[in-house]
């Protein structure tokens, strides 16, 4: 007897292990693959392709008829090059683009404008990104290609579901309605932080006013076209980060599963309004074993725009110290003035691999904390024996530069504390940039967070609790908030660059975020002491 096809709609909140519930459906579904049908896996960048490929390569044969990839080479794969120039709709040699076209605003009607610059385009073979995804659409429109499409693919996986536009959404929604296949789309619809050119346009209800459609991931909830399941397990965060999200969330509620995240951390509002002070009030926090049990080795400092630190970074990073940056990246940044070298070419021009180059940076870390007094020409020597180069002499100036620089690198490390096994395993599989804007750091994790509201409005936005609201908010306010507040495992702090009111002080009480004023924390210790 035919199985039942049955789509599903997969609600995977932050940190439920999705990619994890994703290998272990497809691997299921891979048993059941016919050997002339396809399964396809929509993922929405080269990494998360490879990240998935080489889970399931770890667990299974990935026979041909298994695709996994982004939606674009999926479009090209199955719709494209197959149908694309039978129906007479492109050229035999097509060249794939991710160039935008811009149309200026001078122009009286861009829209139509750029329509007919892609059409003209893609009669000469060279196809934008946007344009793959509309002619695709334009190649289902044959009744005849439709069902064949539907017959070639028996499962389509959709990671990020929430990302998907509504006509990327249609394109698959047009295997479920062939019956033939299953559809099985995992998505967080409150982590769905769209760019502009994603957003739906705003149409009319038929009472005439102006109506906001919503998301198909809000939408399919609704509706009985789609099993809904929820993974209802948080893994990443500790219990009191994973109820504070949870308030936000106008789907789930989850459980708190990592019960190795122990501590016991409050969620903290730093109420200084200098980015400075915000910082540095962060880092004696994180070193703080009233607020913060363990010193966290991976922090993010997140903000909706670069910005917010840009003036910060160059200030102070470049001249000052770095006793807060972890500690690849400040041998790092040495190695990239003591060779020349730009910091991201480092592991390349050195010829190691990156595990390899940290291994080496753990070696001068030991150095500097094992060897009371470096001389530092010596340095110079270990530094050119560890990593098999010689430094190119380019003048006097520069040598004093380095030697200079030598300094400040072992002021910055020696007052380290020796990391111990358990931590440097941590620095050498999970060190990450730190400074990212919210959308950056979709799909990270860390120990610890900062997060920047630039003004009390948006501070306000991120901590609305309204599902409606939510729902409504074309403009992915609200939803930055949330995925800015669960990339923490342990420590969460917010902060905002303007004075806040009484109110939303209270409202911050209201969702157990403890706060925290410097300045109130000076006069109580001294009148502790007195
Ligand atoms: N079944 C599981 N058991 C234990 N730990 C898990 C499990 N699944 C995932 N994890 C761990 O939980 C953390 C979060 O998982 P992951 O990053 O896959 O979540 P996610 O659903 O992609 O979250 P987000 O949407 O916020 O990016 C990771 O450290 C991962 O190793």
């Amino acid at each position: 007897m035919k199985k039942k096809l049955n789509s599903t709609l997969i609600i995977a909140a932050a940190g439920s292990g999705k990619t994890t519930e994703l290998i272990k459906q497809i691997i299921e579904k891979s048993r059941e693959l016919p050997p002339d049908k396809f399964l396809a896996v929509i993922t929405y960048t080269n990494s998360a392709t490879n990240e998935i490929l080489e889970r399931l390569q770890k667990n299974i044969s990935v026979h041909q008829n298994i695709f996994v990839g982004t939606i674009h080479s999926f479009l090209i794969k199955f719709l494209i090059k197959p149908y694309g120039k039978v129906l007479g709709l492109v050229p035999n040699e097509l060249i794939i683009t991710d160039y935008e076209i811009n149309v200026g605003k001078s122009s009286s009607n861009p829209f139509v404008e750029k329509n007919i610059i892609v059409n003209r385009l893609s009669e000469k073979g060279v196809l934008t990104y946007d344009y793959i995804i509309t002619l695709s659409k334009k190649i289902l429109d044959n009744e005849n290609v439709k069902k064949r499409f539907c017959n070639r693919i028996r499962y389509l996986f959709v990671d990020e579901f929430q990302d998907s536009t509504k006509t990327q959404f249609e394109i698959f929604d047009t295997l479920r309605k062939g019956k033939n296949s299953e559809v099985i789309l995992v998505g967080d619809p409150e982590q769905r932080i769209m760019n502009f050119k994603n957003k739906p346009r705003k149409g009319k209800s038929p009472s005439g006013e102006k109506s906001v459609p919503l998301h198909p991931i809000d939408t399919l909830q609704k509706k009985k076209t789609y099993t809904i399941s929820k993974l209802m397990s948080n893994y990443r965060s500790s219990e009191t980060i994973v109820n504070f999200i949870n308030q936000f969330h106008s789907s789930i509620q989850q459980e708190w599963a990592n019960k190795k995240i122990t501590s016991k951390n409050p969620v903290m509002f730093i109420q200084s309004t200098k980015l400075k002070s915000i910082i540095s009030d962060f880092n004696s926090l994180c070193i703080n074993k009233a607020y913060c049990e363990f010193i966290p080795k991976t922090r993010f400092f997140l903000a909706h725009e670069n910005k917010v630190y840009n003036n910060y970074r160059k200030s102070n990073f470049d001249n000052k110290s770095k006793e807060n940056l972890p500690l690849f990246t400040c041998i790092y940044d040495y190695l990239s003035s003591f060779y020349n070298i730009k910091k991201d070419k480092l592991h390349q021009i050195l010829e190691m691999e990156e595990i390899e180059l940290r291994k080496k940076c753990l070696l001068v870390f030991y150095e500097i904390n094992y060897n009371l007094n470096i001389d530092l020409d010596d340095f110079s020597n270990f530094i050119e024996t560890t990593f098999s180069r010689k430094r190119v002499e380019t003048g006097e100036k520069v040598s004093f530069k380095i030697k200079e620089r030598t300094k400040r690198l072992v002021d910055e490390l020696s007052n380290r504390i020796t990391p111990d096994k358990e931590h440097l395993s941590i620095e050498l599989t999970e060190y990450r940039d730190s400074f990212l804007t919210i959308h950056k750091s979709k799909g990270l994790q860390a120990d610890a967070a900062l997060v920047v509201a630039k003004n009390e409005k948006e501070l306000l936005m991120w901590l609305e609790n309204d599902k409606e609201k939510r729902l409504n908010d074309q403009q992915d306010k609200c939803r930055l908030g949330y995925v800015a507040f669960s990339r923490p495992k342990e420590f969460l702090c917010i902060a905002c660059l303007t004075p806040i009111s009484k109110p939303t002080l209270q409202l911050l009480n209201k969702f157990k975020v403890n706060i925290y004023s410097p300045l109130e924390e000076q006069v109580q210790t001294t009148l502790q002491t007195l």
